[in-house]
Protein backbone atom coordinates (compact mmCIF):
# COMPACT_ATOMS: atom_id res chain seq x y z
CA UNK A 1 0.00 0.00 0.00
CA UNK A 2 2.86 2.36 -0.34
CA UNK A 3 3.61 5.10 -2.67
CA UNK A 4 6.59 4.63 -5.07
CA UNK A 5 6.85 7.04 -7.70
CA UNK A 6 3.52 7.05 -9.67
CA UNK A 7 1.75 3.78 -8.71
CA UNK A 8 0.95 2.38 -5.13
CA UNK A 9 1.33 -1.55 -3.79
CA UNK A 10 -2.12 -3.03 -3.19
CA UNK A 11 -2.01 -5.29 -0.61
CA UNK A 12 -2.25 -8.06 -3.28
CA UNK A 13 0.82 -7.38 -5.01
CA UNK A 14 -0.44 -5.76 -7.74
CA UNK A 15 0.32 -2.02 -8.42
CA UNK A 16 -2.23 0.77 -9.19
CA UNK A 17 -1.31 4.62 -10.90
CA UNK A 18 -1.35 6.90 -8.21
CA UNK A 19 -3.71 9.20 -9.83
CA UNK A 20 -6.79 8.35 -11.37
CA UNK A 21 -8.80 9.87 -14.40
CA UNK A 22 -12.43 10.43 -13.59
CA UNK A 23 -15.71 9.37 -15.85
CA UNK A 24 -18.67 10.17 -13.08
CA UNK A 25 -19.22 13.34 -11.75
CA UNK A 26 -19.34 16.23 -14.60
CA UNK A 27 -19.25 13.37 -17.29
CA UNK A 28 -22.64 11.24 -15.27
CA UNK A 29 -24.84 10.41 -18.16
CA UNK A 30 -27.95 10.25 -16.93
CA UNK A 31 -30.57 8.09 -18.74
CA UNK A 32 -28.88 9.75 -21.79
CA UNK A 33 -27.71 7.03 -24.76
CA UNK A 34 -26.14 8.98 -26.91
CA UNK A 35 -22.36 8.83 -27.31
CA UNK A 36 -20.16 11.97 -25.55
CA UNK A 37 -18.08 12.84 -28.07
CA UNK A 38 -16.88 15.52 -26.12
CA UNK A 39 -15.69 12.69 -22.83
CA UNK A 40 -14.74 10.41 -25.31
CA UNK A 41 -12.01 13.05 -27.07
CA UNK A 42 -11.21 14.22 -23.78
CA UNK A 43 -10.05 10.95 -22.71
CA UNK A 44 -8.28 9.86 -25.46
CA UNK A 45 -6.41 13.36 -25.12
CA UNK A 46 -5.68 12.26 -21.28
CA UNK A 47 -4.67 8.88 -22.11
CA UNK A 48 -2.07 10.61 -24.79
CA UNK A 49 -0.95 13.18 -22.20
CA UNK A 50 -0.07 10.55 -19.51
CA UNK A 51 -3.04 9.43 -17.89
CA UNK A 52 -3.33 5.26 -17.25
CA UNK A 53 -5.61 4.80 -14.97
CA UNK A 54 -9.76 5.87 -15.70
CA UNK A 55 -12.29 5.60 -13.04
CA UNK A 56 -15.56 4.05 -14.66
CA UNK A 57 -18.96 3.04 -12.80
CA UNK A 58 -22.33 0.96 -14.37
CA UNK A 59 -24.38 4.13 -13.15
CA UNK A 60 -22.15 6.76 -15.04
CA UNK A 61 -23.20 5.17 -18.21
CA UNK A 62 -19.50 6.20 -19.65
CA UNK A 63 -18.59 2.26 -20.58
CA UNK A 64 -18.75 3.26 -24.58
CA UNK A 65 -16.98 6.26 -23.97
CA UNK A 66 -14.36 4.71 -22.14
CA UNK A 67 -14.04 1.43 -24.80
CA UNK A 68 -14.16 4.15 -27.83
CA UNK A 69 -10.60 6.52 -26.50
CA UNK A 70 -9.16 2.97 -25.21
CA UNK A 71 -8.99 1.99 -28.97
CA UNK A 72 -8.82 5.08 -30.51
CA UNK A 73 -5.50 6.14 -28.17
CA UNK A 74 -4.07 2.95 -29.30
CA UNK A 75 -2.62 2.39 -26.03
CA UNK A 76 -1.62 -1.13 -25.30
CA UNK A 77 -4.50 -2.61 -22.74
CA UNK A 78 -1.46 -3.46 -20.20
CA UNK A 79 -0.35 -0.02 -20.20
CA UNK A 80 -3.55 0.88 -18.63
CA UNK A 81 -5.36 0.35 -15.68
CA UNK A 82 -9.65 0.76 -15.82
CA UNK A 83 -11.91 0.30 -12.86
CA UNK A 84 -15.43 -0.24 -12.94
CA UNK A 85 -18.54 -0.46 -9.84
CA UNK A 86 -21.23 -2.33 -9.46
CA UNK A 87 -24.29 -0.27 -8.92
CA UNK A 88 -25.49 -1.40 -5.46
CA UNK A 89 -27.67 1.79 -5.25
CA UNK A 90 -28.21 4.73 -2.64
CA UNK A 91 -29.88 7.29 -1.43
CA UNK A 92 -28.25 9.90 -3.46
CA UNK A 93 -28.80 7.64 -6.48
CA UNK A 94 -32.53 7.19 -7.89
CA UNK A 95 -33.87 6.02 -4.31
CA UNK A 96 -34.32 2.76 -4.54
CA UNK A 97 -32.58 1.18 -7.60
CA UNK A 98 -29.49 -0.48 -8.25
CA UNK A 99 -27.79 -2.66 -11.39
CA UNK A 100 -30.36 -3.93 -13.59
CA UNK A 101 -27.89 -6.55 -13.84
CA UNK A 102 -28.65 -10.16 -11.76
CA UNK A 103 -25.73 -9.45 -9.35
CA UNK A 104 -22.08 -7.51 -9.77
CA UNK A 105 -20.77 -11.15 -11.74
CA UNK A 106 -23.63 -10.13 -14.74
CA UNK A 107 -22.79 -6.56 -14.09
CA UNK A 108 -19.14 -6.71 -14.64
CA UNK A 109 -19.84 -8.82 -17.62
CA UNK A 110 -22.04 -6.62 -19.41
CA UNK A 111 -19.41 -3.60 -18.91
CA UNK A 112 -17.04 -5.79 -20.53
CA UNK A 113 -19.05 -6.28 -23.36
CA UNK A 114 -19.40 -2.07 -23.53
CA UNK A 115 -15.62 -1.08 -22.94
CA UNK A 116 -14.74 -4.21 -25.50
CA UNK A 117 -12.23 -5.36 -22.89
CA UNK A 118 -11.44 -9.09 -21.48
CA UNK A 119 -11.21 -8.07 -18.16
CA UNK A 120 -10.87 -4.79 -15.96
CA UNK A 121 -8.07 -3.96 -13.43
CA UNK A 122 -10.29 -3.38 -10.53
CA UNK A 123 -14.10 -3.77 -9.74
CA UNK A 124 -15.86 -1.97 -6.94
CA UNK A 125 -19.22 -2.41 -5.07
CA UNK A 126 -20.26 1.18 -5.48
CA UNK A 127 -22.12 1.35 -2.09
CA UNK A 128 -22.85 -0.61 0.92
CA UNK A 129 -26.28 -0.80 0.17
CA UNK A 130 -27.48 -4.67 -0.47
CA UNK A 131 -29.66 -6.25 1.07
CA UNK A 132 -31.53 -9.74 0.63
CA UNK A 133 -34.59 -7.96 0.14
CA UNK A 134 -33.86 -5.19 -2.88
CA UNK A 135 -30.74 -7.07 -4.00
CA UNK A 136 -31.50 -11.05 -3.48
CA UNK A 137 -28.35 -11.37 -2.22
CA UNK A 138 -26.77 -9.79 1.04
CA UNK A 139 -23.36 -8.04 1.00
CA UNK A 140 -21.31 -11.26 1.99
CA UNK A 141 -22.81 -13.08 -1.60
CA UNK A 142 -22.00 -9.86 -3.11
CA UNK A 143 -17.99 -10.11 -2.09
CA UNK A 144 -18.47 -13.83 -3.11
CA UNK A 145 -19.73 -12.65 -6.64
CA UNK A 146 -16.59 -10.05 -6.76
CA UNK A 147 -14.03 -13.12 -5.84
CA UNK A 148 -15.65 -15.42 -8.99
CA UNK A 149 -14.95 -12.37 -11.12
CA UNK A 150 -10.84 -12.65 -10.09
CA UNK A 151 -10.99 -16.01 -10.15
CA UNK A 152 -12.15 -15.75 -13.74
CA UNK A 153 -9.55 -13.61 -14.65
CA UNK A 154 -12.33 -10.82 -15.33
CA UNK A 155 -10.94 -8.45 -13.16
CA UNK A 156 -7.30 -8.65 -11.19
CA UNK A 157 -8.48 -6.47 -7.94
CA UNK A 158 -12.04 -5.93 -6.15
CA UNK A 159 -12.58 -3.44 -3.82
CA UNK A 160 -15.35 -1.52 -2.07
CA UNK A 161 -16.20 2.36 -1.92
CA UNK A 162 -18.28 4.33 0.11
CA UNK A 163 -17.84 1.59 2.94
CA UNK A 164 -17.35 2.28 6.67
CA UNK A 165 -15.89 0.36 9.38
CA UNK A 166 -18.35 -1.64 9.96
CA UNK A 167 -19.24 -2.38 6.47
CA UNK A 168 -15.61 -3.92 5.47
CA UNK A 169 -15.59 -5.61 8.60
CA UNK A 170 -18.77 -7.59 7.52
CA UNK A 171 -16.88 -8.71 4.71
CA UNK A 172 -13.42 -9.30 6.67
CA UNK A 173 -15.20 -11.19 8.94
CA UNK A 174 -16.82 -13.66 6.15
CA UNK A 175 -12.98 -15.24 6.11
CA UNK A 176 -13.11 -13.85 2.24
CA UNK A 177 -10.79 -15.72 -0.40
CA UNK A 178 -9.46 -12.24 -1.85
CA UNK A 179 -9.59 -9.71 0.63
CA UNK A 180 -10.89 -5.50 -0.53
CA UNK A 181 -7.41 -3.83 -1.86
CA UNK A 182 -9.39 -0.16 -2.23
CA UNK A 183 -12.14 1.60 -0.79
CA UNK A 184 -12.87 4.50 -2.39
CA UNK A 185 -14.65 7.37 -0.49
CA UNK A 186 -14.94 11.21 -0.82
CA UNK A 187 -11.93 12.53 0.42
CA UNK A 188 -10.09 15.82 0.49
CA UNK A 189 -8.26 18.59 2.88
CA UNK A 190 -11.90 19.47 4.06
CA UNK A 191 -13.56 16.15 4.36
CA UNK A 192 -10.43 13.78 6.29
CA UNK A 193 -13.02 10.80 7.07
CA UNK A 194 -16.21 9.91 4.78
CA UNK A 195 -17.21 7.97 7.88
CA UNK A 196 -15.40 8.12 11.66
CA UNK A 197 -11.88 6.90 11.47
CA UNK A 198 -12.16 4.72 8.08
CA UNK A 199 -8.78 6.30 6.64
CA UNK A 200 -6.94 4.56 9.66
CA UNK A 201 -8.62 1.79 9.70
CA UNK A 202 -8.44 1.23 6.15
CA UNK A 203 -4.62 1.58 6.51
CA UNK A 204 -4.26 -0.94 9.33
CA UNK A 205 -6.29 -3.32 7.24
CA UNK A 206 -3.51 -2.91 4.39
CA UNK A 207 -6.46 -1.37 2.32
CA UNK A 208 -6.15 1.72 -0.40
CA UNK A 209 -8.31 4.71 0.22
CA UNK A 210 -8.85 6.56 -3.09
CA UNK A 211 -10.09 9.89 -2.94
CA UNK A 212 -12.96 11.56 -4.83
CA UNK A 213 -13.52 14.81 -4.75
CA UNK A 214 -10.28 15.66 -3.81
CA UNK A 215 -10.43 19.27 -4.73
CA UNK A 216 -13.38 20.48 -2.67
CA UNK A 217 -11.46 22.90 -1.06
CA UNK A 218 -11.10 24.99 -4.17
CA UNK A 219 -14.45 23.74 -6.32
CA UNK A 220 -16.60 24.36 -2.88
CA UNK A 221 -14.60 25.32 -0.19
CA UNK A 222 -13.28 29.11 -1.35
CA UNK A 223 -13.52 31.10 1.77
CA UNK A 224 -11.91 29.16 4.56
CA UNK A 225 -8.66 28.36 6.57
CA UNK A 226 -7.03 26.52 3.89
CA UNK A 227 -6.76 29.32 1.70
CA UNK A 228 -3.96 31.47 2.40
CA UNK A 229 -1.76 28.31 3.37
CA UNK A 230 -2.78 26.80 -0.24
CA UNK A 231 -1.91 30.43 -1.97
CA UNK A 232 1.43 30.48 0.08
CA UNK A 233 2.94 26.65 -0.75
CA UNK A 234 1.42 27.45 -4.42
CA UNK A 235 3.49 30.78 -4.73
CA UNK A 236 6.76 28.53 -3.22
CA UNK A 237 6.39 25.43 -5.22
CA UNK A 238 4.99 27.03 -8.29
CA UNK A 239 2.43 24.68 -8.62
CA UNK A 240 -1.41 25.27 -8.98
CA UNK A 241 -3.78 25.27 -6.18
CA UNK A 242 -5.14 22.14 -7.41
CA UNK A 243 -1.51 20.52 -7.89
CA UNK A 244 -1.26 21.08 -4.21
CA UNK A 245 -4.28 19.81 -3.09
CA UNK A 246 -3.54 16.19 -4.97
CA UNK A 247 -0.33 16.64 -3.56
CA UNK A 248 -1.29 16.41 -0.14
CA UNK A 249 -3.54 13.56 -1.12
CA UNK A 250 -0.96 11.64 -2.37
CA UNK A 251 1.53 12.45 0.52
CA UNK A 252 -1.32 11.45 2.95
CA UNK A 253 -1.28 7.70 1.40
CA UNK A 254 -4.08 8.09 -0.68
CA UNK A 255 -4.69 8.01 -4.34
CA UNK A 256 -6.34 10.94 -5.30
CA UNK A 257 -9.17 10.82 -8.85
CA UNK A 258 -9.79 13.69 -10.32
CA UNK A 259 -11.13 15.08 -13.74
CA UNK A 260 -11.01 18.31 -15.86
CA UNK A 261 -12.45 18.88 -19.28
CA UNK A 262 -9.18 21.46 -19.72
CA UNK A 263 -6.48 20.44 -21.28
CA UNK A 264 -3.93 22.31 -19.10
CA UNK A 265 -5.51 20.94 -16.03
CA UNK A 266 -5.40 17.70 -17.19
CA UNK A 267 -1.82 17.91 -17.93
CA UNK A 268 -1.11 19.70 -14.12
CA UNK A 269 -2.89 17.07 -12.90
CA UNK A 270 -0.50 14.74 -13.85
CA UNK A 271 2.73 16.91 -12.90
CA UNK A 272 2.29 16.12 -9.13
CA UNK A 273 5.07 13.49 -8.84
CA UNK A 274 8.47 16.69 -9.41
CA UNK A 275 7.77 18.03 -6.21
CA UNK A 276 7.08 17.12 -2.11
CA UNK A 277 5.57 18.82 0.69
CA UNK A 278 7.37 19.03 3.63
CA UNK A 279 5.98 16.75 6.96
CA UNK A 280 5.39 20.14 8.44
CA UNK A 281 3.08 21.62 4.94
CA UNK A 282 1.19 18.64 4.89
CA UNK A 283 0.24 18.76 8.45
CA UNK A 284 -0.29 22.35 8.46
CA UNK A 285 -2.49 21.60 5.70
CA UNK A 286 -4.62 18.63 7.43
CA UNK A 287 -4.71 20.93 10.69
CA UNK A 288 -6.28 23.70 8.61
CA UNK A 289 -7.99 21.50 7.06
CA UNK A 290 -9.87 19.82 9.62
CA UNK A 291 -11.26 23.48 10.73
CA UNK A 292 -14.08 22.79 8.02
CA UNK A 293 -15.95 20.46 6.42
CA UNK A 294 -16.81 20.48 2.70
CA UNK A 295 -19.26 17.37 2.07
CA UNK A 296 -20.00 17.24 -1.54
CA UNK A 297 -21.46 13.91 -2.44
CA UNK A 298 -22.23 11.53 0.57
CA UNK A 299 -24.63 13.55 2.27
CA UNK A 300 -26.01 10.22 3.61
CA UNK A 301 -23.05 10.62 6.02
CA UNK A 302 -23.62 13.96 6.71
CA UNK A 303 -24.46 13.14 10.89
CA UNK A 304 -20.93 12.90 11.06
CA UNK A 305 -19.74 16.43 10.33
N1 LIG B 1 -17.29 6.34 -5.76
C1 LIG B 1 -18.08 7.38 -5.72
O1 LIG B 1 -19.17 7.36 -5.08
C2 LIG B 1 -17.70 8.63 -6.43
C3 LIG B 1 -16.67 8.59 -7.32
N2 LIG B 1 -16.29 9.72 -8.00
C4 LIG B 1 -15.19 9.59 -8.99
O2 LIG B 1 -14.21 10.60 -8.74
C5 LIG B 1 -14.03 11.39 -9.91
C6 LIG B 1 -13.57 12.79 -9.54
O3 LIG B 1 -14.52 13.42 -8.72
P1 LIG B 1 -14.65 15.00 -8.69
O4 LIG B 1 -15.46 15.38 -7.53
O5 LIG B 1 -15.07 15.47 -10.01
O6 LIG B 1 -13.12 15.42 -8.45
P2 LIG B 1 -12.40 16.81 -8.16
O7 LIG B 1 -12.60 17.23 -6.76
O8 LIG B 1 -11.02 16.58 -8.60
O9 LIG B 1 -13.12 17.88 -9.06
C7 LIG B 1 -12.98 17.90 -10.45
C8 LIG B 1 -13.78 19.08 -10.95
O10 LIG B 1 -13.16 20.27 -10.51
C9 LIG B 1 -13.09 21.21 -11.55
N3 LIG B 1 -11.85 21.95 -11.30
C10 LIG B 1 -10.58 21.51 -11.37
N4 LIG B 1 -9.72 22.47 -11.02
C11 LIG B 1 -10.45 23.55 -10.71
C12 LIG B 1 -10.14 24.87 -10.28
N5 LIG B 1 -8.88 25.26 -10.09
N6 LIG B 1 -11.15 25.73 -10.07
C13 LIG B 1 -12.42 25.35 -10.26
N7 LIG B 1 -12.80 24.11 -10.67
C14 LIG B 1 -11.82 23.23 -10.89
C15 LIG B 1 -13.08 20.38 -12.82
O11 LIG B 1 -13.77 21.10 -13.81
P3 LIG B 1 -13.12 21.54 -15.23
O12 LIG B 1 -13.57 20.54 -16.22
O13 LIG B 1 -13.73 22.89 -15.44
O14 LIG B 1 -11.63 21.60 -15.06
C16 LIG B 1 -13.89 19.14 -12.44
O15 LIG B 1 -15.25 19.30 -12.76
C17 LIG B 1 -15.35 11.27 -10.63
O16 LIG B 1 -15.30 11.62 -11.99
C18 LIG B 1 -15.67 9.82 -10.41
O17 LIG B 1 -14.92 9.03 -11.32
C19 LIG B 1 -16.90 10.92 -7.74
C20 LIG B 1 -17.94 11.02 -6.86
C21 LIG B 1 -18.44 9.87 -6.14
O1 LIG C 1 -19.15 10.27 -9.93
C1 LIG C 1 -20.07 10.28 -9.13
N1 LIG C 1 -20.90 11.35 -8.88
C2 LIG C 1 -21.76 11.02 -7.86
C3 LIG C 1 -22.76 11.75 -7.27
C4 LIG C 1 -23.49 11.17 -6.22
C5 LIG C 1 -23.20 9.89 -5.79
C6 LIG C 1 -22.18 9.15 -6.39
C7 LIG C 1 -21.50 9.72 -7.45
C8 LIG C 1 -20.42 9.22 -8.25
O2 LIG C 1 -19.88 8.12 -8.21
Amino acid sequence: MSLSGKVFKLSNGLTIPAVSYGTGTKWFKFGQNEIDTTLVDTLVKAIDLGFTHIDGAEIYNTDLEIGEAIKKSGIKREDLYVTDKYFAGDSTFTKGKHSKEANPYEALKASLKRFKLDYVDLYLLHTPYISKESHGFDLVEAWKYLEQLVDEGLTKSIGVSNFSISDIETILKSNPKHNPVVNQIEYSAYLQNQTPNIVKFAKENGILIEAYGPLGPITKGKGGPLDPIIESLSKKYGKTDGQILLRWVLETGVLPITTSGKEERIKSFLEIFDFELTPEEVKEISDAGSKKVVRQFSKEYSKYD
